[in-house]
């Protein structure tokens, strides 16, 4: 066995946000590598008219646990839901559930957050920066704790260029924040956002390096470490490729290319697109555990999860990727072919905009209502502009993360562990892997997310090929009706296609005439 999935057997760990994307890979992986862990206790909030275990009962009944149900199978007595709200300031935990927990914990993973990038200030400081201390303070009074492992986000301090495994100071201390927000209402929140985010692009970005601040602040003598992945995408390999499970970051772009709504997109081509491997992450996440809690570091280390240093790829490079993995795995009923055209200033994006957005989404809701139904297409298409000036910045920007302690912890690890645990790490070291990755990802959209049966790809296929006649039956005929309407209207216009009449009966005369030669 190796020694990091040992190192987990008989532990009792602490998850928040289990129910996420990263949480759920985090906690399959440690089921599957260290199935003689005591317990994983989750904090989990009723949602969406659910009770605690029927979403226990989801997730574990979803695809992502097949493989974990063979090898652990009694790994549903071994979660421990918890109900909890990390909105509230008491974190709403029974009195007897935090008993259990402060006496019984050996490693709390903290996930949780928001991740939306329009969440008002008062919410994000609220579970990004406050749950992290009152859970700080929880683990303060862990009698049996190891380690604490927070995940941050590599854009904590996107407003550098080269960004070091350091916490960088903030401007106003986060107390001060988490004061204000007790006593100013939301319309004077409103007001001061903007200035406090600096040039940040939004308050995710902003709460997070706030989050880090107070841990470098309130962690004591805790055994604290902090990683910082980049953007997360769909399973490099584990439990299988191109698992997915969630619209954000690049997945809701990728879908909408697909699908063909997207168009054009304001991205700068030569930026790297630092996209990581979700099971990348998680292994990572797993080391370091294991890492803080065995070798004690006397500071707080930070792990930068990214892959721009190790193995760049453009977002050019990878646009162009998605759009040949579309020929290869196309999405069912697409309302255009996928193709997006990335444009670099703001001119050229309003002109795509109008052209290959605007304009579509109005002629086929005109279509739609035409034939008596309710028309959706511009509403659709405005949500998922919308959605796109939030994830811009991203796009448009590169950075530099150093990975020194990333480095460090992979050499520490025996070859063992390097296989079980970081193999998915060092693995899209070689610039062919994207592709693999990236038609990986599209896969899994297509079965995940989308839940598209493959046998259907045939007729996608077929569907886009249709798509593709239409597509040049229609520029035909407008190329034939402007020309029609520039002859009727300009002499110049006729002269030209005169010409060109009489280049082509020369051309046909010539032809013909060598051919006669032949003969
Ligand atoms: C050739 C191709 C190249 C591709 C190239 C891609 C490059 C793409 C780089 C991204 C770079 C991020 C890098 C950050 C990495 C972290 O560190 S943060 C973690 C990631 N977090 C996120 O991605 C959160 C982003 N999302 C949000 O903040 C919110 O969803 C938004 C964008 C503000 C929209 O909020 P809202 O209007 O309240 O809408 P919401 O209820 O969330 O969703 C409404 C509709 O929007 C649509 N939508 C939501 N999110 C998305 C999305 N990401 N995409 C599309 N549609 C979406 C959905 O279709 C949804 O429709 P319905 O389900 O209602 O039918
Ligand atoms: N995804 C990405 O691209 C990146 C993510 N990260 C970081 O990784 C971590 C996980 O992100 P990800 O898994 O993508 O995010 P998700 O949005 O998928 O998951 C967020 C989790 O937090 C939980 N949560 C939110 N609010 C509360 C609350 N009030 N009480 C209890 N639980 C709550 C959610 O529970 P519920 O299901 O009940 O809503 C969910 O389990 C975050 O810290 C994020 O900042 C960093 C870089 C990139």
């Amino acid at each position: 066995m190796s020694m990091v999935a040992a190192f987990y057997s008989n532990k009792s760990i602490l998850i928040t946000g289990a129910t996420g994307f990263l949480g759920k890979v985090l906690m399959e992986k440690l089921f599957r590598t260290s199935p003689q862990l005591k317990v994983i206790y989750i904090l989990i909030r009723p949602k969406a008219g659910q009770t605690l275990q029927e979403r226990v009962f989801q997730i574990l009944n979803s695809k992502l646990f097949e493989k974990v149900k063979e090898i652990c199978p009694n790994v549903h007595e071994k979660i421990r839901p918890i109900s909890a709200d990390l909105n509230q300031s008491d974190l709403a935990i029974s009195k007897e559930d935090m008993q259990e927990l402060l006496s019984g914990t050996n490693i709390v993973f903290h996930c949780a957050a928001t991740v939306r990038f329009d969440a008002h200030l008062r919410e994000a400081v609220q579970l990004n920066v406050i749950a992290t201390q009152k859970l700080l303070l929880m683990a303060s009074q862990m009698s049996k704790l190891e380690a604490f492992i927070h995940i941050s986000t590599a854009f904590s301090n996107c407003n550098l260029k080269r960004i070091d495994e350091v916490i960088y100071p903030c401007p106003v201390e986060p107390r001060k924040i988490i004061d204000s927000m007790e006593w100013l209402d939301d319309a004077i929140i409103d007001e001061i956002t903007p200035k406090l985010i600096g040039d940040r692009p939004n308050t995710y970005t902003y709460t997070k390096a706030l989050g880090e601040m107070v841990i470098h602040q309130e962690s004591g003598n805790l055994n604290v470490a902090i990683i910082r992945p980049s953007i997360v995408g769909a399973s490099w390999q584990e439990p299988f490729p191109g698992w997915i499970d969630n619209i954000n970051g690049p997945s809701g772009l990728i879908i909408a290319s697909g699908k063909g709504f997207l168009r054009s997109l304001r991205a700068t081509p030569m930026a790297i697109a630092d996209v990581i491997p979700v099971d990348t992450v998680v292994n990572l996440t797993i080391a370091v555990g294991w890492y803080t809690a065995v070798h004690r570091p006397k500071s707080t280390l930070i792990y930068h999860s990214t892959s721009g240093n190790l193995n760049p790829c453009l977002w050019h490079d990878m646009g162009l990727k998605v759009l040949a993995a579309f020929e290869k795995i196309p999405f069912e009923r697409a309302f255009r072919r996928p193709y997006v055209d990335f444009t670099t200033n703001n001119f050229t994006t309003q002109y795509w905009n109008a052209v290959s957005h605007w304009a579509p989404a109005i002629i086929y809701d005109f279509y739609l209502r035409l034939t008596g139904r309710k028309p959706r297409m511009l509403k659709l298409m405005n949500r998922l502009l919308r959605t796109i000036s939030m994830l811009e910045y991203f796009i448009n920007h590169s950075w530099e993360w150093s990975t020194n302690n990333t480095e460090m912890l992979l050499s520490e690890l025996s070859p063992e562990d390097q296989r079980v645990i970081l193999l998915p790490l060092c693995r899209p070291s070689h610039a062919n892997h994207w592709l693999e990755y990236i038609e990986n990802y599209v896969l899994g959209i297509k079965k995940y997310l989308l839940k598209e049966d493959l046998a259907g790809i045939p007729k996608a296929k077929e569907h886009l090929r249709r798509l593709r006649n239409i597509h040049y039956l229609f520029n035909t005929a407008l190329f034939l009706i402007v020309w029609r309407l520039l002859i009727a209207r300009s002499q110049t216009a006729r002269n030209v296609w005169f010409l060109i009449m009489s280049f082509c009966y020369k051309f046909l005369s010539y032809f013909r005439a060598s051919s006669a030669l032949k003969v």
